[in-house]
């Protein structure tokens, strides 16, 4: 028998691009409670164009043939405002992936237009202690595009994942200093989920150990830090892109869970994560944009307005080739963020 109460209010967790190749990774671990954890019961909400619904139904279909004890149901619809009513946690997934040979950037018009209505939907009708997390991409601008149409919403609530981005960086810092990923902490992924991101070893630790001592990086990063380290990690959607044929999938929704997991129920003690948030002027950046930082959450025990916040690691000292990396990135941040202001959509 389940240890779950069956009177346990469950959390409402919208995902938008649900017949999609992410949401057909993600939505069966959250049933199974990879996301909020093993005590928690989900409803779940899934929001498709009418073109892929049939798709997100059969997706449905499985969802309930799989018998998950958490799962308290599956909605399926086209509407956003009936996908984001009552929504604790939207994961805004649905967007066109890039493919060969297109950047990001390619795709800020097209998708700049889904997330608009998407952030009004959710302004009208989400829980008041909606967590918003966009992984569609261009993602740091399509949340700057979500929250400017969710003025009710505060600016906290609104993030952009990077942490496929961080782990990524993890992995390659592992393998060079020949560890597991496990005794590796404190990366960060800076900026832009972009080429321009820069993933920043010089607070990070291997083994408990300062990671530039280890990996032997000179202040300057000359060697393997700029010439493969960076690239590699800033590079690795492409990568796989050439490499499998399609975007990233299953990392991608494994990084999901994991920045939902880790804001809602807190990050580990003495280690941090990377997140885009909405800027406050931290580390200079321009207060508005979605800008991926070093962030901690405290977590909680439940959700609710007052529990479980991201904050920025501040008092970092940079490196003069740290600030001028983020600088370059954040100024990527500024052009997307012109950009959709000319199209009106913020
Ligand atoms: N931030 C990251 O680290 C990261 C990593 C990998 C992929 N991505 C991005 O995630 C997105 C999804 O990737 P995927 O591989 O699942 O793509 P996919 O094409 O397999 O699925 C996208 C789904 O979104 C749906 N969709 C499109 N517009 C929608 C709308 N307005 N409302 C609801 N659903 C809508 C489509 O019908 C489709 O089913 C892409 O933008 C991709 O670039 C981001
Ligand atoms: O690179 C892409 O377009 C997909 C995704 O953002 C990734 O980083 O894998």
């Amino acid at each position: 028998m389940s240890a779950i109460p069956a009177n346990a209010a469950p959390v409402t967790v919208t995902v938008t691009g649900a017949a999609g190749q992410i949401g057909y990774a993600l939505l069966f671990r959250i049933a199974a409670g990879d996301m909020l954890g093993p005590d928690v019961p989900v409803r779940l909400k899934l929001l498709e164009v009418p073109q892929a619904v049939r798709s997100a139904e059969g997706v449905a279909m499985e969802l309930d043939d799989g018998a998950f004890p958490l799962l308290r149901g599956v909605d399926v619809t086209t509407d956003a405002r009936i996908a984001f009513d009552g929504a604790n946690l939207a994961l805004l997934v649905g967007a066109r992936p890039r493919g060969p040979g297109m950047e990001r950037s390619d795709l800020l018009e097209a998708n700049g237009a889904i997330f608009g209505p998407q952030g009004a939907a959710i302004n009208a009708g989400a829980a008041d202690d909606v967590r918003v997390l966009v992984v569609g991409n261009p993602a740091n601008t399509n949340a700057l595009i979500t929250r400017a149409a969710a003025p009710d919403v505060p600016a906290e609530r609104f993030t952009a994942m990077t942490r496929l981005d961080h782990n990524r960086a993890l992995t390659q810092v592992a393998k060079r200093a020949e560890v597991p990923v496990s005794q590796v902490r404190r990366v960060t992924i800076w900026g832009n989920h972009s080429a321009t991101q820069y993933p920043d070893v010089f607070h990070a630790t291997v083994d408990d150990r300062p990671a530039p001592e280890v990996l032997e990086v000179p202040e300057d990063g000359a060697g393997w830090l700029t010439e493969t380290f960076v690239p590699t990690v800033a590079q690795r959607g492409a990568a796989v892109i050439e490499v499998r044929g399609g975007s990233s999938v299953a990392s991608a929704a494994n990084a999901a869970l994991e920045h939902t997991h880790d804001w809602v129920r807190g990050t580990p003690v003495g280690d941090w994560t990377s997140a885009g948030l909405v800027s406050q002027g931290e580390y200079g950046v321009p207060e508005g944009l979605v800008c991926s930082f070093p962030v901690i959450s405290d977590g909680g025990p439940a959700l609710g307005p007052d529990v479980a916040r991201w904050s920025v690691v501040e008092g970092l000292e940079l490196s003069e080739l740290s600030r001028a990396r983020i600088d370059a990135s954040v100024a990527e941040l500024e052009a997307e963020r012109e950009a959709v202001r000319a199209l009106g959509l913020v």
